[in-house]
């Protein structure tokens, strides 16, 4: 693989916002490990808060109770692109946080602000941290994605960038993840998944259209190492101008 990590300036944080399905995950992490930054995926960290309320057996309607409860989870954020991870007081949370369980709840924790303020402390803290020689990348920077962060979490971020793509081709590309296709019931049963979280989501943050500054990139016909592609342009150019 052709590494491009000596063409961009240090540290760097590039920042990535865009709705359920345009590709963020995957697209960031191949992004970042291409240019040699750390990884971090800011909705595994929403994903981990739901399960530790679940976990520890708290009604997701009491809004002070999960604030409490997010505030003292043990989160740890591996933060390599080739396996970022996931562990709450120790226990390797990667895949019980991707349940189809948790995905349809993660937005009543995603909608408590103060949630969200305290999430957004621990972001900017790893950021900090992935600037400076003691993180997990030597200062070189991460790529961070997710729904706030070019507008809330890292506004003065070099990059900032707006990823989208149709709502037909997200839910396609959906619909192949859950049900191995995109077929009209699979993409019917997919629906709520994607176009009802971001709905509920869209309630506390904007993110369906670029803010000032923000660069848009529709990867509505592009298929992922295409998108990859064009993300690296725009790191490039915007890093060198
Ligand atoms: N440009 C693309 N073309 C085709 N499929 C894509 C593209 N980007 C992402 N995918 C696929 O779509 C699905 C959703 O992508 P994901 O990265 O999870 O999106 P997000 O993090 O924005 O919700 C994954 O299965 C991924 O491999
Ligand atoms: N910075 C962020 C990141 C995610 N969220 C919310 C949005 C989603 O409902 C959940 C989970 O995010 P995630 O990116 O894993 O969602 P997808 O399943 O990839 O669509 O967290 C958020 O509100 N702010």
């Amino acid at each position: 693989m052709t590494t491009q990590e000596d063409h961009v300036p240090h540290p760097v944080v590039v920042a990535v916002d865009g709705p359920s399905g345009s590709g963020k995950s995957s697209v960031c992490r191949r992004v970042a490990a291409r240019l040699g930054l750390a990884y971090l995926d800011t909705g595994a960290m929403y994903r981990a808060a739901t399960w530790w309320c679940l976990e520890n057996g708290i009604d997701l309607d009491a809004t002070d109770t999960v604030t409490a409860a997010v505030e003292r989870m043990p989160l740890e954020v591996g933060v390599d692109p080739e396996g970022p991870t996931f562990t709450v007081g120790g226990r390797d949370v990667g895949e019980a946080i991707r349940t189809a369980a948790i995905s349809s709840v993660v937005s009543r924790v995603a909608t408590n602000l103060d949630a969200r303020a305290d999430l957004g402390e621990r972001q900017r803290r790893i950021i900090a941290v992935e600037c400076s020689a003691e993180g997990w990348s030597g200062g070189r920077g991460v790529v961070v994605e997710g729904r706030d962060i070019t507008t809330v979490i890292a506004p003065d971020a070099d990059v900032r960038l707006l990823l989208t793509a149709s709502e037909e081709a997200r839910l396609a590309r959906r619909a192949r993840e859950l049900h191995g296709d995109a077929d009209a019931a699979s993409v019917e049963a997919t629906r709520s998944h994607v176009v009802g979280r971001d709905a509920q989501d869209s309630t506390v943050v904007e993110f369906m259209t670029a803010a000032d500054g923000v660069v848009t990139v529709d990867s509505s016909d592009l298929d992922l190492e295409q998108t990859v592609e064009a993300v690296l342009t725009v790191v490039a150019r915007v890093t060198s101008a």
